[in-house]
């Protein structure tokens, strides 16, 4: 689906833009009416366009349809093909509004972009400092301290979802990581997510579609699994909360787990029409036994940390109440044994598997780039995509 921010509407959603292309005017929006008359419906579409933050791709669906349902009425266009996620995506939206009145319509608009005004007003109240900082927030927080290179995926609002720019940076991290002077590295998550996998958005946003998408992605994969699988030191995941998909599949080239008792496991790759990643097609069924495996991976059989403790995939479990104190007071003493003593004896556990989970990358890799593309994966991305914009 359209997981475009208003400025790349710019550039390749000529159609959203339309919607939203209006000369820019200081206007400001009568209070919600019983029935919004077309002045106010045309103060509100210029006011989408003072908005200072990013809607979010879900509200921005909703706006779509509900202009298109007050101009043109139904929906009264043929559906796009199944490749052309952002149309598609925006004709599901129209179309999910039925047989809505015009002017039903024209006053949801109305009310819809009167209740995201609070927030524009507040930040250009000088509110706006405070927006800036959170949108400084960095996606990827590296501190080393006390020998331990630390890891935090802080994207809290998406569930701490991977972006392409997150797999390079942590991709960048671990190669620094593996030559610093810390002694071993830690992955953990930032709000009440571990992690919920690949941002699902990551190939319905990109500029140059989803073949160019599902190519660079399969290269991308490739390198941020290898560069867990080549990691020299230590490699340990505190797994806070939940985590999805590639969050999940990647514990098994970590060297130790260490989960909250409110974790979950979550590995829905047939659900998305995708398929598993970062060695888990053969670490899994080595771990746990082939059938296990082909509960999460093939059934999507979400694990509770002490049934992904019992399975293998974790080494400890502790309570959520005393996780972090407990977790990081242990990876504190850990940290302080010989760098060198550990680094060897990593090595000598896991060399003799490196060849064979390089080459167990490169096929889940090849066999991904291809259900990207799938008609199954498609599907999936876009229900999750517009599963909010459903009026
Ligand atoms: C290039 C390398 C590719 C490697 C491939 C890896 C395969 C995978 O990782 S497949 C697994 C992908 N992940 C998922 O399928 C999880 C999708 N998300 C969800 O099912 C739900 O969001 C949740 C169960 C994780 C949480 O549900 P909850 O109702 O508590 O919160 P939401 O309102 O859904 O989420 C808050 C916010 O975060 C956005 N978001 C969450 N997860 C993802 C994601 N994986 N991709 C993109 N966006 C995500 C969600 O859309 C919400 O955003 P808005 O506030 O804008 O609606």
């Amino acid at each position: 689906m359209a997981a475009v921010t208003l400025r790349r509407a710019r550039c390749w959603c000529p159609s959203l833009l339309q919607v939203f292309r209006f000369p820019v005017a200081q206007v400001h929006l009568g209070r919600p009416t019983m029935r919004a008359s077309q002045q106010d419906f045309e103060n509100a579409m210029n006011q989408v366009k003072l908005l200072k933050q990013d809607p979010g791709n879900q509200v921005k669906l909703k706006l779509y349809a509900l202009y298109k349902q007050a101009t043109d009425g139904p929906c009264n266009v043929p559906k796009p093909g199944v490749f052309d996620l952002v149309n598609k995506a925006k004709w599901e939206a129209w179309n999910s509004l039925g047989n809505l009145p015009k002017e039903t319509a024209r006053q949801n608009y109305v009310d819809l972009v009167s209740s995201l005004s609070p927030s524009s007003e507040a930040s250009s109240q000088g509110k706006r400092g405070a927006d800036e900082k959170v949108q400084e927030s960095k996606d990827i927080v590296v501190t080393s301290e006390d020998g331990i290179t630390k890891i935090m995926l802080n994207r809290p609002a998406k569930k701490n979802a991977l972006t392409f720019e997150m797999y390079k940076e942590i991709i960048l991290t671990l190669k620094n990581a593996s030559t610093d002077n810390s002694a071993i590295a830690v992955f953990t998550g930032a709000g009440d997510y571990y992690c919920s996998g690949n941002d699902l958005t990551n190939f319905t946003s990109a500029a140059g579609g989803m073949e160019e998408a599902a190519n660079q992605g399969a290269v991308v994969l490739r390198e941020f699994v290898n560069s867990f699988i080549d990691f020299p030191k230590p490699l340990v995941a505190v797994v806070n909360g939940p985590a999805v998909g590639i969050a999940v599949t990647l514990l098994g080239l970590f060297d130790a787990v260490y989960a909250s008792d409110k974790a979950t496991f979550h590995t829905p790759f047939s659900h998305l029409g995708q398929s598993p990643e970062a060695c888990s097609s053969y670490t899994f069924p080595k771990m746990m036994g082939s059938a296990k495996a082909t509960e999460m991976l093939l059934f999507g059989k979400k694990l509770t940390a002490r049934e992904a403790w019992a399975q293998g995939l974790v080494s400890e479990v502790f309570p959520d109440s005393t996780f972090e104190k407990e977790v990081w007071t242990r990876l504190r003493a850990y940290a302080k044994l010989p760098p060198n003593s550990m680094r060897i004896s990593k090595e000598l556990i896991r060399n003799n598997e490196k060849e064979k989970l390089h080459a167990v990358n490169a096929e889940e890799c090849t066999t991904l780039k291809a259900r990207w593309l799938s008609e199954e994966c498609i599907n999936a991305i876009m229900n999750f995509v517009s599963r909010k914009a459903k009026l």
